[in-house]
């Protein structure tokens, strides 16, 4: 009941005891804090957060238009819905050197495990696209800087987003990796690596953790876990994988409604009214105070909490 029920300190030395494991971190992207808890049901080691949901979830294009207030609250109420570390996309940091800081104490402040900060210039872009320009190595490497030094919590993970790839060779990638690392980032995000030679090029520069980014219809293919286990990828993340999969139920649904007049033969595939009630934990809620529920919906499962006032038993599915 109103989660989570381990501190945040937890989660990050959670995470950086996964990172230091030597098993693959599977991180999927949360689009909101109800799926964070499904992420969590299912066994994951983490949850991602990502700038491009958050934006495409305000219908916003993933350029650098969220502001750190909307990307830490957002974060803050996803992180609260599991005992799972979350990771955090804080896009270019929000700003010059001192905003970096600022950003890394706010999400601090959300109960968040890490963030990456990218190199790029504003306005950023997905990773996966064309005609990306990151900033000079000076600049990306006072962003590291600033970031690592106003952390609270050493335990909260830095990670350090290289974007260069797109731009540049894969050894100007691994250059910049070296001097992240140097300025104080706990981990390297390689963007946009086209093979896993690449990833494996990137691991053998540093001697820190690194992600490996499985973004649909982007620049690498969708390789397994056990392929990024295998040439030292230390995380994995999905990051719009569920937002995806989602709108693309939610859109066939539609087209269900619109074809037979009714919603009927897309129920089939719903999460039901008691899958959702336990992910939401109606019952700890029931248990806190009884008198909330006090009252029985015929048909509903014994063990799930009735239904509140007004809703219709038929629609109850398990
Ligand atoms: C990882 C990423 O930064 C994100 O915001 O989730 C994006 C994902 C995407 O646009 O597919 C990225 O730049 O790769
Ligand atoms: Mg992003």
């Amino acid at each position: 009941m109103l989660y989570s029920s381990v501190t945040a300190t937890q989660k990050r030395r959670a995470l950086r005891d996964g990172l230091a494991s030597g098993r693959l971190q599977q991180f999927p992207g949360a689009f909101n804090p109800l799926s964070a808890r499904l992420i969590g049901d299912k066994g994951f080691d983490g949850v991602y957060i990502s700038g491009a949901v958050i934006a495409a979830d305000l219908g916003l294009p993933d350029i650098g238009l969220t502001t750190l207030t909307e990307v830490a609250q957002r974060a803050g109420q996803i992180a609260r819905m599991t005992d799972l570390p979350c990771l955090v996309d804080a896009d270019t940091g929000f700003g010059e050197p001192m905003n970096v800081a600022r950003s890394v104490q706010e999400l601090e402040n959300a109960g968040l495990a890490g963030c990456h900060i990218e190199d790029q210039f504003n306005p950023k872009r997905c990773g996966h696209l064309d005609g990306k320009n990151v900033v000079d190595l000076d600049t990306a490497v006072k962003r590291i800087r600033a970031a690592a030094d106003a952390r609270r919590d050493p335990d909260f993970l830095i990670m350090a987003r290289t974007d260069i790839r797109g731009t540049d060779s894969l050894t100007a990638a691994q250059d910049r990796s070296r001097a992240l690392v140097e300025a104080g980032a706990d981990a390297i995000f390689p963007e946009a690596m086209r093979n896993l030679d690449e990833f494996r090029a990137i691991r053998d520069a540093v001697d820190v953790p690194i992600l490996a980014n499985m973004t649909e219809f982007g620049k690498s293919d969708l390789f397994t876990a056990e392929q990024l286990q295998d040439v030292g990828v230390s995380m994995v993340i999905y990051p719009v994988t569920l937002l995806r999969s989602a709108m693309g139920a939610a859109e066939r649904t539609l087209d269900t409604i619109r074809l037979h007049g009714t919603q009927q033969p897309a129920v089939e595939g719903m999460q039901t009214r008691s899958r959702l009630y336990d992910l939401v934990d109606y019952e700890g809620y029931n248990r806190f105070d009884s008198s909330v529920f006090d009252f029985e919906v015929p048909g509903s499962r014994s063990a799930a909490p009735p239904a509140p006032a007004g809703s219709d038993a038929q629609e109850e599915q398990s």
